[in-house]
């Protein structure tokens, strides 16, 4: 019997990818950015156990039992045993996977990176596989292949029709631009209607403007955005960043039909963004979003109080503090200044738009739970809550 349980962070692209040129591979018709977020957050945790005991193959998902033939499982487990040592005696046994995300899953929030990131890095343990395996992370989900790493990370398109070239590349590692953090705003976290899986085949089908994005925008912008990271220049990063997601958003809707990601909240974080740089005459935040409405926030640690004072002025809300502020200790929130109430020209939107706000920062790749408490099964492949 073995038994091997790991976390892996999800990650939030600055340069997004958005449409695939094989959908069986998974491989990008574009190189992607993205920072990994710190596991001590957010995280997916996955314990493998196999025996030469256990009579099928299982595989639970936040307690629920999955099937186990899934063809994007299929296909990273595939990738992986054909690394493996053939005479590995466990390479042949069933396994039992057992994961859970610390916060929700399918809705916008990248648990599909943080997920398939720890099922193949957990598989790479389990059949002692070194090397580069972002490659096979891919074939899970794309942004997958970004989360074997920590801090900021590059997804190469690559050329290779069979794809061992589309993989992932650290730019820098976490303790770069230490100073660098993030606000999920959180506007809805329940099941969304199109995954990206979907929505960014329709975009890649039907939409004339994506090919204009890969081939000519993301080319140029994904080399400043590696030079905004390097020179920790924030003002270009903040620039390319938000840049990217309205450009991500805009070929969502000249796909056909259209497809809205983002929702009335999204946009009016957007706009009170925009506002908030106007009135520090620089750029002091940015803004990002994913396949849902939920609005991520780039900004250094030094405008964080700032920025939340103004968020939860026109953002009310009557949760009680500890479940809506998550994740890293917070600076003291104090009430808004008048005058910027009225510089600003200021409204308070109606009570609850926000569910809750998680506050992170950039961290680590993938690691081993080396502790048997942690471990999600039992020595008979069963989940331990079961
Ligand atoms: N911990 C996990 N282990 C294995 N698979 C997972 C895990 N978490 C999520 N998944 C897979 O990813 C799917 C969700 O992916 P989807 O792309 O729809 O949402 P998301 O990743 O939360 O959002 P997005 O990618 O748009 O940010 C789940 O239905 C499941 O198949
Ligand atoms: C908007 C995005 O988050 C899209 C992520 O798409 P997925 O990686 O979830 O898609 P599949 O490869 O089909 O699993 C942008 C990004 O993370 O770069």
């Amino acid at each position: 019997m073995k038994m091997i349980t790991c976390i892996a962070p999800i990650n939030m692209a600055v340069i997004k990818y958005w449409g695939k040129r094989d959908e069986e591979l998974i491989l990008p018709i574009n190189d992607s950015i993205s920072a990994s977020l710190s596991t001590d957050v957010m995280c997916a945790k996955t314990t493998i156990v196999t025996s030469a005991l256990l009579k099928e193959n299982k595989f639970w998902l936040n307690g629920q039992e999955q099937s186990f033939d899934s063809p994007r499982l299929t296909n990273c487990l595939r990738a992986i045993k054909k690394r493996a040592d053939e005479k590995l005696p466990h390479l042949h046994w069933n396994i039992s996977i057992c994961s859970e995300n610390n916060f929700p899953t399918a809705a916008g929030l990248a648990s599909s990176a943080a997920g398939y990131a720890c099922l193949v890095y957990a598989l790479a343990q389990l059949y002692n596989i070194e090397g580069e395996i972002s490659n096979i992370a891919r074939q899970g989900s794309g942004s997958a292949c970004r989360s074997i790493y920590g801090g900021w990370v590059r997804w190469h398109k690559g050329n290779s029709p069979v794809g061992e070239d589309s993989l992932a590349k650290q730019i820098v590692p976490a303790d770069h631009w230490p100073e660098m953090r993030l606000l999920v705003l959180v506007v809805n976290d329940t099941k969304k209607k199109y995954s990206s899986a979907k929505g960014m085949a329709i975009t890649t089908l039907t939409s004339s403007l994506i090919k204009y994005r890969a081939n000519e925008i993301v080319p140029r912008r994904i080399e400043a955005m590696e030079q905004a990271i390097l020179n920790k220049n924030f003002q270009s990063f903040a620039e390319l960043t938000m840049k990217d997601s309205n450009s991500m958003h805009a070929c969502c809707l000249d796909s056909f039909p259209p497809i809205a990601y983002m929702n009335e909240v999204s946009h009016s974080i957007i706009q009170l963004v925009h506002l908030y740089n106007d009135y520090k005459k620089e750029l002091t935040v940015a803004y990002t979003v994913d396949a849902g409405p939920n609005t991520c926030i780039y900004l250094l640690e030094s405008e964080v109080e700032d920025f939340l004072s103004i968020v939860n002025f026109v953002f009310p809300n009557n949760v009680d503090d500890n479940e809506y502020y998550r994740g890293l200790k917070l600076p003291s929130i104090r009430p808004l200044d008048e005058s910027i109430v009225k510089d600003l020209n200021l409204s308070a939107n109606k009570e609850g738009l926000l569910k809750y706000i998680i506050y992170t920062k950039v961290g680590e790749g993938p690691r081993v739970l080396d502790d048997s408490k942690e471990h999600l099964l039992q020595d008979d492949g069963l989940p331990k809550h079961f």
